[in-house]
């Protein structure tokens, strides 16, 4: 892979880098997206956490909402009671115990909320309220049953209805704040929240009828009013419910909701106050006591509450049920993220070590051969199977292939070099041959000009006589020590051949004639000089003729050259031997 850096470098990475940035390609793509999924899944619980959190705070608002609803009827009792003061008081006071409880439960859960501090403080502050409203009821309960004035025991029923008044803006919020996060709740919210409203509807239906019950008065105007108002509004809210609790009903049976049993509820209780509203306009004699309609009318409202709880309670059991499934999602793909990511390392990490290293490996040893390395790697891993294992026996099979075609390379040359030594030297003095001789004789005298090319040959006087007396043997002896004399002396840069019998030749191709002429003479003198040691304690002194030809115009060639030298030598001989002559002068040293 080449990456072009700033136009002109190219970085080129190698096989080992870009798996491995390959892998850590495809290991962050797999992190983000499992980050990604389990995020989504985070927040899923996490918003189904809060709406359970959310349901149970609504809950609690409605409770207290309704409890300060239904705290009014033992408010009403005791403000109207006559002959029964002490069980009113005894109903109220547990009636309020009910109401504060619920708003005890209403604040914790408020203050674990942290973004519902707002409302915790408008919730305070109708209670505040509601404690107002408590003093005027008490208030108005010490004076005497018998002197209480219509107007002032409305001004106490009135104070009541004015905490539901307060408390409503924050229920709204709450309902708003609640409904936008959640908007799946909307269902249970809204059911459970007109439910409450048409409890307090029917609530202050009755309570409108209290004061006229209690002082036996017919009902005014602004009364009917006020009564039809509400009706008005029920008329309204018994709607909403009815198609509210539709999804409750019927197929859902674990709601146990009974539509037809809550609207016969509902219409005895709107039948008790149409009659008694009958008798209010007619005369202001009524069938029944303030109390006993309280004690009759009250009941046919429980249907409401207690739908309205289980509404809550099973929408909250819902959240709870879809929570532990998140939870249970989130946990699984958790450890499924691990799992594959567990999984793809061990790939990697396989398939690096299983695959790619022994490739390049396999590549290195096979460069190794390509350059004539052929030393024997480490073992083959036990680790490598397979195709990898049969590439490395592969491998070696042509590793030994190359072994044995190096070895018989190497045999091969050998028996050139002996071919070669074979062909150019002469075998009993390891002097070059007559062949070697010819060649180089001709590639330096043939058509050349030079008069520093010269030859001398030098043949031993009557060796015949050597072979004759002393054997075979001891002439070989003496061509031997001589080939070895003239070797000493014959000068690196000149070939020294055997050419004959015991004819020798000294081939020069940068001497003077002079030069040449000495150097003859030298090696006469260095045959002559010496006596040879043979077998058996006997010495001989040889002497050898010399003939020495230097290359001239009318000598052309090597034959031409050779010729003049050998007319030299036969001169030398012809003289008497062991003397020199040089072919031109004929002269004897
Ligand atoms: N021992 C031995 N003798 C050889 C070898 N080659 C040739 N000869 C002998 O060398 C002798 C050469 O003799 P001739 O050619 O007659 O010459 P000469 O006896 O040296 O006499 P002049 O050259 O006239 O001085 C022969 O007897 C050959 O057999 C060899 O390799 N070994």
């Amino acid at each position: 892979m080449g990456l072009l850096l700033g136009g002109h470098t190219m970085l080129t990475l190698k096989v080992g880098q870009k798996f491995w940035l390959g892998s850590a390609v495809i290991l962050v793509g797999l992190l983000v997206l499992s980050s990604e999924l389990l995020f989504q899944q985070w927040q899923r619980w996490r918003n189904l956490e809060l709406s359970r959190l959310d349901l149970a705070d609504f809950h609690s608002a409605m409770l207290a909402f309704n409890a300060v609803s239904a705290e009014r009827g033992p408010a009403n009792n005791r403000l109207t009671a006559a002959g029964r003061q002490t069980e009113s008081q005894l109903q109220l006071d547990q009636s309020r115990r009910e109401t504060n409880l619920a708003f005890d439960q209403l604040e914790v859960g408020l203050r674990e909320q942290s973004y519902r501090f707002g409302l915790a403080e408008q919730f305070q502050y109708a209670r505040h309220n509601l404690t107002v409203a408590r003093a005027r009821v008490d208030e108005v309960a010490t004076i005497n049953p018998g002197q209480r004035q219509p107007m002032t025991i409305q001004s106490a029923i009135d104070a009541m209805f004015g905490v539901i008044n307060v408390l409503r803006p924050p229920i709204n919020e709450l309902q708003t704040a609640i409904l936008q996060r959640n908007p799946h709740l909307t269902q249970a919210i809204l059911t459970a929240r007109v439910m409450t409203e048409l409890r307090d509807y029917y609530g202050r239906l009755g309570s409108a009828l209290i004061v006229p019950l209690n002082s036996g008065s017919a009902i005014d105007q602004q009364r009917q009013w006020t009564l039809f108002h509400l009706k008005g509004r029920i008329s309204q809210l018994t709607e909403q419910v009815d198609v509210l609790i539709k999804p409750y009903q019927g197929g859902s049976q674990r709601y146990g909701i009974n539509r037809e049993q809550l609207r016969n509820g509902l219409q005895t209780a709107l039948a008790m106050v149409d009659k008694l509203m009958t008798e209010g306009l007619l005369a202001g004699r009524y069938s029944m006591t303030a109390r006993e309609f309280t004690d009759t009318y009250v009941p046919n409202l429980n249907m409401l509450e207690r739908y309205r709880d289980r509404v809550m309670l099973l929408s909250q059991r819902d959240v709870v049920a879809a929570t532990e499934v998140a939870l249970g999602h989130l946990v699984t793909s958790a450890v499924l993220s691990v799992v594959v990511t567990v999984i793809l390392l061990l790939v990697l990490w396989r398939l690096n070590s299983a695959v790619l290293l022994p490739l390049l490996r396999a590549r290195n040893e096979l460069l190794a051969l390509a350059s004539g390395e052929l030393k024997e790697p480490p073992a083959i891993p036990r680790s490598y199977r397979g195709e990898i294992r049969q590439l490395y026996v592969a491998l070696d099979i042509l590793r030994q292939e190359l072994k044995i075609r190096a070895r018989e390379e190497e045999e091969r040359a050998a028996f050139n070099v002996m071919l070669k030594v074979q062909a150019e030297t002469d075998p009993l003095t390891g002097l070059f041959n007559r062949r070697t001789l010819e060649i180089a004789g001709r590639r330096l005298a043939d058509y050349t000009m030079d008069d520093r090319v010269g030859l001398i040959l030098l043949d031993i006087d009557c060796f015949k006589r050597v072979n004759d007396d002393h054997g075979h043997l001891a002439g070989d002896e003496v061509l031997k020590e001589v080939a070895r004399r003239l070797r000493q002396r014959v000068p690196a840069s000149m070939t020294l051949a055997r050419y004959g019998g015991e004819e020798f030749a000294i081939l020069c191709d940068d001497a003077g004639k002079d030069t040449l002429l000495k150097l003859a003479d030298v090696l006469r003198l260095v045959i002559a000089s010496v006596p040879i040691d043979l077998l058996k304690d006997v010495s001989l002194t040889v002497t050898a003729s010399a003939g020495v030809a230097m290359k001239r115009a009318d000598l052309r060639t090597w034959h031409d050259l050779f010729a003049e030298a050998d007319r030299a030598l036969y001169q030398a001989k012809a003289k008497g031997r062991n003397c020199v002559v040089i072919a031109e002068l004929e002269q004897t040293v």
